[in-house]
């Protein structure tokens, strides 16, 4: 398959949140956050309004759809409260991820093999709005062909086990959570499903998952905002892109 079309980076901006709900008020600013991630060539917005809203806050999806110019892609639990929130922004993506009280960040895929009705169920209503139904899962066939079962439009791969080993020097295990995610890229694809990877991923990790050409879309943000404090935003959002690029070459 030739690598044609342009990667698309949406830029996650959960953390920018993050810092700022370590003392309250309103700075750091996500809001304000997206818009210069905008300005310094982000082609999308990534939120994840987390059940507990241990960072973005419902203000914060508000302020957002009110102010983006690009499309968000608004992240949520399978629940009844935040069906019922993406019905009312319709943002332009609704990715349905899973959701531990205790975990420090999302560990793993959402089980669509497991709970295949309910999800059907569930996502429908999104459809309808207008929302593009994506699916963050992993790279196991059975779970992929269940996303293309229930009608998701999008699956997001999770890339979270692949950059761990990556930082624990384990590069045997990375190397086959690679190729995993390569067959999981192209059976989606071949499924009809458009396929977008995210999680954990950094200037060092970023470039196999950005080479594979059935990928369309890399969801980047905890390493990004941490860079900024180092390089600022705007050029650690670029030299993301600039090894997107080069990658997809
Ligand atoms: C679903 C996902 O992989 C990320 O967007 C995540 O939402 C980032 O926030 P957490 O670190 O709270 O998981
Ligand atoms: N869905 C993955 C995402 O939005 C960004 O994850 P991370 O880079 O913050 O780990």
């Amino acid at each position: 398959m030739a690598t044609t079309e342009k990667l698309r980076l949406g830029v996650n901006i959960d953390h920018v949140a993050t810092v700022r709900n370590a003392r309250g008020g309103a700075c750091p600013d996500p809001v304000r956050a997206a818009k210069l991630a905008e300005e310094a060539g982000a082609d999308g917005i990534t939120a994840h309004l987390r059940e507990d809203r241990r960072h973005i806050v419902d203000a914060d999806i508000e302020g957002l759809i009110a102010a983006l110019e690009c499309p968000l892609n608004f992240e949520m639990a399978a629940t009844a409260e935040m069906q019922a929130i993406a019905l009312r922004h319709r943002p332009h993506a609704a990715c349905i991820v899973p959701e531990k009280r205790e975990e420090r960040t999302t560990e793993g895929g959402l089980d669509v093999a497991g709970d295949e009705t309910r999800l059907a169920g569930f996502i429908a209503p999104l459809r309808e709005a207008g929302c593009r139904v994506s699916l963050f899962i992993g790279h196991e066939p059975r779970q992929i062909e269940a996303a293309a079962r229930i009608g998701a439009a999008v699956v997001e791969l999770h890339t979270g086990a692949y950059c761990d080993f990556h930082a624990e020097g384990d590069f045997a295990r990375r190397d086959a959570e690679l190729e995993a995610l390569r067959e999981g890229a192209a059976l989606a694809h071949s499924l009809g499903l458009e396929v977008h990877a995210g999680h954990g991923l950094t200037y060092d990790t970023v470039q196999p998952v950005a080479a594979m050409p059935e990928v369309v879309e890399l969801n980047i943000g905890h390493f990004l905002i941490g860079e900024s404090i180092f390089r600022g935003l705007g050029p650690a959002i670029a030299e993301m892109r600039r090894l997107m690029d080069e990658a997809r070459a």
